[in-house]
């Protein structure tokens, strides 16, 4: 039955019956994302569900998600905050969880201005390049010993290095170090904790109880993590009083940088807040996209031959892709579209908070609602794509649409002022990681294993995860 649920007299969008005190918990059950698509083509596109005491309005088609991201982005903008990153001060202080006040726009504008301009991003591509060539060689030495490639594992450390060059100018993690293990599990964590269904989330009362223990291991990870960068900050400010440095990266700027306006200078918890944000919502995201490209395109081989043969055009063997390529391979780009359409790392985006009261094609969304937007649905919505679950990236090379938060059926990274202030970035190495690995190596799946059989079944999380973490064989081209 479609029933509309009603709250304070407002008309709330329909939804499944709600059972007594759980409501609807039992209905996401281990694949939310996939839960509520289902739901959703029975309810609505928007869609109401009572998980415990919290009323959640799901989305799932592009029009509504545009109502949402465009129309109403004002009132839409604050953060729900999972009780996972209500550690250590950390939601207090941190660019993802802050409200859109005046504390969050100065991050998000220093972001904007000294660390993910063209400009800055075009400074450090040396820095990059040569860690992506690290990795090449890294891939060799697997091979010449022949050992498999964990596609997800490398291009998880190569990347923590990649924004730590691009923040710190220096490297965080040794690719061929068990220890660089550590950091991913510390950032797999706190992704793990803060996507679990949590009880202290749905039934505030019991929050203190922390049934689940989220709270304590969150809490580890994010010591952890900032004892890490503490390190670094230390260091950084021993060298410049001994004047033994003077890099003028992110990280001085952030030293020296007084707000303007407020006065308020970025004190040491504010640096442990945002570069914690910046690795974890940057390093999963991206490595995993390029594991879930690796996988489809072996699972396609005309795909990938496709991808392979538009690099060995364009490039060649006898140089290294370099980021400025990237604009003359459409078919790559295309690849990674497709590759974030149907594998969107952040399945249902980052939840967000109605503020005022909303009203939404006829129905209320009343203060105080959390809502989240199932990006992963809209990617496979058949009425914005045809033939939405096959891997055609095709579909891209004559369309104009593309992920930058203008398309409502792409949009990945989200949309409105909180879409992902990363995306230049993001963009930068997810290409060059996958395009370098596509020219140096032919790939190949372990012996025995059909393109057709390989296991795509997903781990749902915050970020939307492998279940079988992706090994492959790498020969190298005709190039080395
Ligand atoms: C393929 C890679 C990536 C994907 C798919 C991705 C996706 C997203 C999404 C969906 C959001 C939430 C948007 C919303 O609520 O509407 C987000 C926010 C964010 N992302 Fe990314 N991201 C990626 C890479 C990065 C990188 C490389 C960085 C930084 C180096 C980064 C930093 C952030 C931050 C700080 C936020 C919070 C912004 C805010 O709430 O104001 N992301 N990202």
């Amino acid at each position: 039955t479609k029933k509309s649920s009603k709250s304070g007299g407002h008309q709330l969008p329909p939804g499944p019956t709600p059972l007594p005190v759980v409501g609807n918990l039992f209905e996401l059950g281990d694949k939310p994302h996939r839960s509520l698509a289902r739901l959703a083509k029975l309810y609505s596109p928007v869609m109401t569900l009572r998980l415990g005491q919290v009323t959640t309005v799901f989305v799932s088609s592009p029009e509504m998600a545009g109502e949402i991201l465009q129309k109403n982005d004002a009132v839409l903008s604050s953060r729900w905050i999972p009780e996972a990153v209500r550690v250590l001060a950390h939601s207090e202080a941190s660019m993802v969880w802050l409200p859109p006040c005046q504390q969050w726009r100065n991050l998000r504008r220093i972001c904007k201005t000294q660390l993910f301009t063209t400009q800055r991003l075009d400074s450090y591509q040396s820095l990059r390049s040569q860690k992506v060539q690290e990795l090449m060689q890294y891939i060799s030495d697997s091979t010449s010993k022949g050992l498999l490639v964990h596609v997800g594992r490398v291009a998880f450390s190569t990347t923590l290095n990649l924004i730590s060059r691009t923040v710190f100018s220096v490297d965080l993690v040794d690719l061929y170090a068990e220890s660089s293990q550590e950091f991913k599990q510390v950032v797999e964590g706190i992704t793990e904790e803060a996507g679990r269904a949590n009880l202290s989330d749905y039934f505030p009362l019991l929050a203190k109880l922390d049934l689940q223990g989220i709270r304590r291991r969150s809490t580890k990870y994010f010591k952890r993590l900032h004892d890490i960068f503490d390190e670094h900050i230390d260091r950084r400010l021993h060298r410049e009083r001994d004047g033994t440095t003077a890099r003028n990266d992110f990280l001085d700027e952030l030293l020296e940088h007084q707000v303007q306006g407020d006065g308020t200078k970025f004190d040491r918890q504010a640096l442990k807040s945002l570069f914690s944000d910046i690795f974890v919502a940057g390093s999963d995201t991206s490595s995993r996209t390029v594991e879930w490209a690796m996988a489809e395109l072996l699972r396609n081989p005309r795909t990938m031959a496709k991808v392979r043969e538009e690099i060995a055009r364009v490039i060649g063997f006898a140089r290294a892709v370099e980021e400025a390529d990237i604009g003359s391979l459409p078919y790559l780009q295309a690849t990674v579209k497709e590759t974030l359409r149907l594998h969107p790392t952040v399945p249902l985006l980052l939840p967000r908070l109605a503020e005022a009261t909303v009203e939404l094609h006829g129905y209320e969304i009343p203060e105080g609602t959390r809502v989240l937007i199932n990006v992963w649905a809209i990617g496979r919505d058949s009425s914005a794509w045809t033939e939405p679950e096959e891997f055609l990236p095709e579909r891209f090379l004559n369309r104009e649409v593309d992920f930058r938060g203008r398309d409502m059926e792409l949009i990945p990274f989200g949309a409105g002022r909180r879409i992902c202030p990363g995306l230049p970035l993001a963009y930068r190495m997810v290409h060059l990681m996958l395009a370098s690995m596509l020219q140096r190596f032919e790939w190949r799946l372990p012996e025995g294993v059909e393109p057709r059989d390989l296991d795509m079944e997903e781990k749902f999380g915050l970020t939307l995860i492998m279940a079988s973490p992706l090994k492959a064989m790498a020969i190298p081209a005709e190039c080395c």
